[in-house]
C-alpha cells in the first residue's frame, strides 16, 4: 500500500484525579478519558527518506507545531520503523486545537502508529501499539482505544468502560495555551505541605456512564488540576461560570486545559450554550464517545 489515511480523535477528562507527584516527576492519575469527535488525520505515504508536513481545518491554528525531529508524529514513526532503513512521508490535517488541553499531539501520534503499522505491514495488535504509544506520552495509547475509557497509572494504563451514552459538548477554545508540564509545577505549589489523597474516579461518574446518564454525568465531572491551571489562567473563570449562566449542565476545564468544556442536553442545547460563549474563544460542538483510531 503506498499511501494509508487514520483518524484519531480529540481526548477529554470526565474526571481527572491527580494524586502527589511521582519520584520520575510524574503524578499518578485515576481518570476517566473520553473521545470527542474532533480528529486528526494522518496520511503516511511510501518514501524513501523522512518528512513531514501540516496543515489545520475547521480554524485549527498550527503555527505552534514543531516540524522537526520533536513531533510526536515523526516520533512515533520512527520508533515504530526501529533499526530498519525505512523512510515515510507524513501529514498531519489537524482539527484538533493545539495545545489545549485535548491531546492533540497524541492523536497525531497514536494515527501515526496505526498508519505505519498497515503502510509497512507489520502486523502489530493494538495491544502492541499501546506499547510504543505509552513510550511517547502518558495519553497516546488512549487516542489508539477512544471510546470512554479509565486511566492510571501516569494516565497509559488504559481500560475501555462500558459507556451507555451519547453526550454532546460545547468546546470553548482560546488563542493561548498552557504548558501541561507548569499545570502539574502549579499543581504541586498548590499542595506543598499537604496530604496529597491517592486519586479515585468517583463511583457515581463509573455509574452514570453505565446508565447512559447525562445529568449524572454532569454531577460526576471533575479537574483535580482545575485550580491550579485557574491560578496560571484567573481569566479562565469568567467563561466557565457563564456557560454555567447559559444553562450548560455542567463546566471544567480540559485536562491541563486552557480548553473548557460545557455539557448539553442534545445537539440543539448545545448550540445556544455555544452562542452564549462565543465572545470568549471559539466555542465548537463535539460529541463523545467515538471511536479511537481507525483507518480512513
Ligand atoms: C494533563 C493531561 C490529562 O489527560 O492531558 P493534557 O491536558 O496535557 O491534554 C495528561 O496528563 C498529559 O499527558 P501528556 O501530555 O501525554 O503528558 P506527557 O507528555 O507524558 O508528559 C508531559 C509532562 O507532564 C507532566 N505529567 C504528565 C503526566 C502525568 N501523569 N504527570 C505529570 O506530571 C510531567 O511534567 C511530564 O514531563
Ligand atoms: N504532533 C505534534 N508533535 C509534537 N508536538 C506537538 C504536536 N502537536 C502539537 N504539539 C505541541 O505539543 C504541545 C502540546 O500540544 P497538544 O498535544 O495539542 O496539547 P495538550 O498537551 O495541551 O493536550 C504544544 O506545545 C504543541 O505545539
Amino acid at each position: 500500500m503506498a499511501e494509508v489515511t487514520v483518524q484519531a480523535p480529540a481526548k477529554i477528562n470526565l474526571h481527572l484525579g491527580v494524586g502527589p507527584v511521582r519520584a520520575d516527576g510524574f503524578h499518578p492519575l485515576a481518570t476517566a478519558y473520553q473521545a470527542l469527535s474532533l480528529y486528526s488525520r494522518v496520511t503516511a505515504t511510501d518514501a524513501d527518506t523522512w518528512s513531514l508536513t501540516c496543515s489545520g481545518r475547521d480554524g485549527v491554528d498550527v503555527s505552534g507545531v514543531p516540524l522537526d525531529e520533536s513531533n510526536l508524529a515523526l516520533r512515533a514513526a520512527r520508533l515504530l520503523a526501529g533499526e530498519e532503513p525505512r523512510g515515510v512521508a507524513l501529514h498531519l490535517d489537524k482539527g484538533i486545537p493545539v495545545a489545549g488541553g485535548l491531546a492533540g499531539g497524541s492523536a497525531d501520534a497514536a494515527a501515526t502508529l496505526v498508519a505505519c503499522n498497515e503502510l509497512w505491514g507489520l502486523g502489530h495488535d493494538r495491544a502492541t501499539l499501546a506499547r510504543f504509544a505509552a513510550e511517547l506520552g502518558s495519553d497516546v495509547p488512549f487516542a489508539l482505544y477512544g471510546g470512554s475509557a479509565t486511566g492510571h497509572g501516569r494516565g497509559e494504563i488504559v481500560e475501555p468502560l462500558a459507556d451507555a451514552g451519547h453526550y454532546e459538548w460545547v468546546v470553548l477554545t482560546f488563542d493561548f495555551g498552557v504548558s501541561t508540564p507548569a499545570a502539574y509545577a502549579e499543581f504541586d505549589l498548590l499542595h506543598a505541605g499537604a496530604e496529597v489523597p491517592d486519586p479515585v474516579i468517583p463511583a457515581e461518574l463509573l455509574k452514570a456512564l453505565a446508565e447512559g446518564s447525562t445529568s449524572g454525568l454532569a454531577a460526576a465531572v471533575g479537574n483535580d488540576l482545575q485550580p491550579a491551571t485557574l491560578r496560571l489562567r484567573p481569566d479562565l473563570a469568567e467563561p466557565l461560570a457563564a456557560g454555567i449562566a447559559a444553562s450548560a449542565l455542567a463546566a471544567l476545564v480540559s485536562g491541563s486545559g486552557p480548553t473548557c468544556l460545557f455539557l448539553a442536553e442534545d445537539a440543539s442545547h448545545a448550540d445556544r450554550v455555544a452562542a452564549a460563549l462565543g465572545r470568549f474563544g471559539r466555542a465548537r460542538r463535539a460529541h463523545g464517545p467515538v471511536p479511537g483510531a481507525v483507518i480512513c
